[in-house]
């Protein structure tokens, strides 16, 4: 018999500030689930959709409330996305390969984790201090770095950056600020600074503004995107940001991956802030993505014992969650 053990909420500090156009964060707060069977324990971690209303504690509180079964199918069902679910449904996960000493990537039938080129996220900043982190975050490695922009004097943002970090690929996350401008020219633009990819351009429920848009580049969805079932109002995007707590957990995520590639997309793979725990299953999400963005974690002042560990700018596979015992 599985049960819930506990729900809680951690702080973890962010290393600086974390900026984007919504505002600066400092620090994070992500729910830890854990379940157990009286001889096992699993461990799960989520963090708040913050734009769409959720907070830590409301899902803690959601996981307490949770009367149903302990099984992650019927949690599909029977408890909304989000990240309370996927903090459940990771704990489960994790506990099922402890009661089968087999990893989850096994148990999923998935290949053996490899190491992972992640993006490093260039917060919004003005374009000198852009083109400063640009320069030492491929110094340190990454080889590919996502700037956040804002929709006003992005182009000079992404100039200043390309100019501290020339050989970088470059991929842009618009967090829905685009929709005054022309994408296409703005596309087009960022393009010619070898820009690889455009996230979110535009509000999301605004999919529409994209029909007849020819833009240049691969436009991803994020925002937009939650779980499998939004897939068919995203046609005019080539790409979809899969997170595990917007799909509410890894079983979803693996879903909607399969759904978006036999549609078609292209895939991406994100996170929210969050400590190697959460980081550890939307790795096995990643691999093989077109986009791996799980810099979450990486963003920290500090990290889990265990944390994942980052060779060249690799992000490596780890023993944190989800190995079995
Ligand atoms: C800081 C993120 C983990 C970096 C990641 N590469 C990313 O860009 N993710 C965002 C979504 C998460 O962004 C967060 C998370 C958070 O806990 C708080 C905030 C944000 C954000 O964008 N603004 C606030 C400050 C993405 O892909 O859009
Ligand atoms: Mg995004």
């Amino acid at each position: 018999m599985i049960h819930l053990l506990s729900a809680t909420v951690e702080r973890w500090p962010v290393a600086g500030a974390f900026i984007i156009s919504r505002g600066a964060k400092t620090d994070v707060d992500v729910v830890v689930c854990t379940v157990g069977d009286g001889t096992h324990v699993g461990r799960g971690e989520g963090t708040a959709i913050y734009y769409e209303g959720e907070t830590a504690e409301g899902c803690a509180a959601a996981i307490r409330a949770y009367a149903g079964p302990l099984d992650r199918q019927a949690l599909l069902t029977q408890m909304p996305r989000g990240a309370a679910r996927n903090a459940l449904d990771c704990a489960l996960w994790d506990l099922e390969a402890k009661r089968a000493d087999v990893p989850v990537w096994q148990l999923a039938g998935l290949s053996a984790p490899a190491p992972l080129p992640t993006a490093f996220t260039i917060s919004l900043g003005d374009p000198a201090t852009m083109e400063a982190a640009a320069r030492t975050a491929a110094g340190r490695g990454f080889a590919l770095l996502k700037c956040k922009l804002t929709g006003e004097g992005d182009r000079a943002r992404i100039a200043a950056v390309r100019a501290g970090a020339p050989d970088a690929r470059l991929i842009v996350d618009a967090n829905e600020s685009w929709h005054d401008l022309d994408i296409a020219a703005e596309a087009q633009a960022l393009a010619d600074l070898g820009v690889e990819m455009v996230e979110q351009p535009v509000i999301h429920g605004r999919e529409a503004a994209l029909a007849g848009v020819r833009a240049p580049l691969p436009l991803c969805a994020d925002e937009s995107c939650h779980t499998s079932a939004d897939l068919d109002r995203l046609g005019d995007f080539d790409a979809v940001n899969i997170k595990l707590d917007k799909a509410g957990g890894l079983t979803e995520a693996l879903v909607l991956r399969q759904a978006a590639r036999e549609r078609g997309f292209r895939v991406m793979v994100g996170c929210m802030l969050g400590t190697s725990l959460g980081i550890a299953p939307a790795a096995l999400v990643a691999q093989g993505a077109d986009w791996i963005d799980l810099d979450g974690a990486l963003l920290l002042a500090r990290d889990r014992d265990g944390a994942l560990a980052l060779d060249d700018g690799l992000l490596q596979p780890g023993n944190l969650w989800g190995m079995g015992e």
